[in-house]
């Protein structure tokens, strides 16, 4: 039977944000329903249609929909195909928009009234917005809208998104209905409808020289400021030593600026520990409280300051405008392994987490590129590594410093650099074994100008960090601890038991079991459960581990600091081998089903759980092997 998809098309009015890619749409559009959607100084920041609700003053609400950038209304890559399929009314379970808000960058009024004329042929009602009037303004642009507005035959207003109340002007037109339908002007009819892309691109691309040629606006103005940073950060050998500078310094960050409150936590939940232990009765149930919650879930917790603290850089380098610069500098590298600098924005968001960043990929245009970014993506060192990874740092690297390096940070880098090294090695190897890798594909990309962040935005973004880490703190690792816990104290030992009472429970059988597989890694039995829980999400072996040694400790249990202890029972041959695994194993279950999701299918996730099984199998003996030999 054929399989029938009927889709229920929310009711109330639709409106849609459209611009080119970068021209602060998501933005305006968090400005105008109070969403918090990303905003970012990079073009292909959004790549999925997002909802929300304008509150009219007759107490109704808009449907207001926020959509990736298009450069025209002839789709090349994934992200343009959504919107374009809104537009046309062809996106599931989405009706055609009844207006349409197109907006414009007033500092590139060249490219953004070209889509403004493809906009106008849609038919649609649409107000025209020059957004980022402040920046025209400081470039001294002086756009006179009612002049532009008669030209175009439609409303044209201007905004600032980064202002509260910029958005006066949108609101204003919004809530004045029926909007009316666009003039025809006859300067604008750029030969028949039916004219091929091509043709049709050229057509509109002169109507808007004559256009601002009319209105005196079609002179350059060039971003000064920004072409002088430039100058530096695009130099050849300049722009690289300032991109390992500025990774260097992020690493050194991440250690030397979350101790004080690292520690803080610790010691809070530890001093909880201790009062709970005091205040109730010994009971099952207090083992679980201490051993299981406050031990996981602490153990956890205690890394929040360092994912802040790297956040707090990825937000600044994606605000400011460095990250296409970086893109720039690295298309040559990466046009070695057969990708194009293309594949880094997506790339480098898979450092927060893989789901994002295999989202990203929709901004490849060309499949097999976007397929393999989306295979190495999980290679990347996603946050949820890096309490794993400075947990084991901490309990086998010396808290070294040479003339204000850290050798702790230095070893976090080499493992962030591991990552990125593995791969660049599978890109490479898809290159040499197929033919559409071998074929070089020239890197178009835009350089947006420099932007301070303002302090609101990265106050919100690491507002935004935290309340995720610690949901998932409060939810998947939150269960899995406590299962963890479970598992770790069933079934009791009996009487005459002789090992410790773990060794009878099923974490202790299971673990058993699995380590017939993980021995040759150097793995001891807590490390395989871990491993095994880890699976859902990776920070979760941290709160396993620390349940488990929590159990084993027993000793009326504070929440004992969890690096030392692994330090007096692990050899550092098989922290460092946990170490190598980590980069590499496939431990997220998220990232398998953003695979499948944008890849349409399953082939590829299995592909990818394969490989880095192997790639982390084989790190980690090999890791295990050379150091045990010391
Ligand atoms: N100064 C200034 N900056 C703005 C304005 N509007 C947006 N920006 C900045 O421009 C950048 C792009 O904004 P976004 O809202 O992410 O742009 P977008 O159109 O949604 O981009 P894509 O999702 O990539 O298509 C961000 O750094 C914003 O902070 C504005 O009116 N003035
Ligand atoms: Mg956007």
């Amino acid at each position: 039977m054929r399989e029938q998809r009927v889709h229920l098309m929310p009711r109330g009015t639709l409106v849609a944000l459209v611009g080119n890619p970068n021209c602060g749409k998501t933005a305006l559009f968090n400005l105008l329903t109070g969403s918090r959607q990303k905003v970012a100084n990079y073009a292909g920041a959004t790549v999925e249609k997002k909802e929300g609700r304008l509150p009219m003053p007759d107490g109704a609400a808009l449907r207001v929909l926020d959509l990736p950038g298009v450069y025209s209304l002839y789709p090349r890559s994934e992200d343009e195909r959504v919107a374009c399929a809104v537009l046309s009314g062809h996106s599931p379970g989405e009706k055609r928009p009844d207006a349409l808000v197109c907006v414009v960058d007033a500092t590139n009024l060249r490219r953004g009234l070209r889509l403004v004329l493809a906009v106008k042929r849609l038919g649609l009602p649409c107000l025209v917005v020059l957004n980022m009037a402040d920046l025209a303004a400081g470039r001294g642009l002086k756009i006179d809208p009612e002049a532009l507005s008669q030209a175009l035959g439609l409303p044209v207003v201007t905004s600032v998104a980064v202002r509260q109340g910029g958005d006066a002007a949108i609101r204003q037109w919004l809530f004045k209905r029926p909007w009316s339908h666009g003039a025809p002007v006859h300067e604008l009819a750029a030969g028949p409808d039916a004219l091929q892309e091509h043709d049709r691109i050229e057509a509109d691309h002169a109507v808007v020289q004559d256009l601002l040629r009319r209105l005196n606006l079609d002179s350059l103005v060039p971003d000064v400021l920004s072409d002088r940073i430039d100058r530096a950060v695009l130099h050849p050998w300049v722009g690289p030593v300032i991109l390992l500078a500025v990774l260097f310094l992020v690493f050194q960050a991440v250690f030397a600026w979350a101790v004080v409150p690292m520690d803080f936590i610790k010691s809070c939940t530890d001093a909880l520990a201790a009062a709970v232990v005091l205040a109730l009765p010994d009971a099952w149930w207090r083992d679980l409280l201490v051993q299981g919650l406050l031990a996981g879930m602490g153990g956890v917790l205690v890394f929040l300051p360092q994912i802040l603290i790297l956040f707090f850089f990825i937000l600044l380098l994606e605000e400011s405008g460095y990250l296409p610069r970086a893109a720039f500098l690295l298309d040559r590298i990466m046009g070695g392994v057969g990708l194009s600098g293309r594949s880094f924005i997506p790339l480098l968001s898979s450092f927060a987490c893989a789901v994002p960043g295999i989202m990203a990929t929709r901004t490849i245009a060309n499949r097999r590129d976007r397929l393999v970014t989306m295979l190495i993506a999980p290679l990347m060192t996603c946050s949820a590594r890096l309490p794993v990874y400075t947990l084991l740092i901490s309990a086998f690297v010396p808290a070294r410093t040479w003339s204000g390096l850290q050798l702790q940070g230095l070893v976090l880098l080499g493992l962030y650099l591991a990552g990125i090294a593995g791969g660049m090695g599978v890109a490479w190897l898809l290159k040499r074994l197929t033919r559409a890798g071998r074929q070089s594909r020239p890197l178009m990309m835009e350089l947006p100008s420099y932007h301070w962040p303002t302090l609101r935005s990265l106050a919100l973004g690491l507002w935004q960090r935290a309340w995720i880490f610690l949901r998932r703190v409060g939810t998947v690792i939150l269960l899995l601890t406590v299962a963890m816990w479970v598992l770790a104290s069933y079934p009791a030992a009996p009487a005459d038991a002789l090992g410790p009472a773990i060794e009878y429970s099923y974490a202790g059988q299971i673990g058993h079991a699995l380590q017939l597989l993980f021995a040759p890694l150097g793995f001891n039995w807590q490390i395989s459960v871990a491993l095994l829980l880890g699976m859902a999400a990776r920070e979760v072996a941290i709160g396993a581990l620390a349940t488990v040694y929590a159990v084993v400790a027993a000793d009326g249990g504070a929440a004992t600091a969890l690096a030392p202890m692994l330090a007096g029972q692990w050899s550092l041959a098989t922290g460092m081998a946990l170490l190598a695994w980590y980069i590499f194993a496939p431990q997220c279950l998220s990232t398998l089903v953003a695979i499948h999701r944008e890849s349409g299918g399953w082939k590829l996730p299995a592909v990818t759980v394969l490989y880095q099984l192997a790639l982390a199998y084989s790190a980690a003996f090999l890791t295990f092997r050379i150091l045990s030999l010391w």
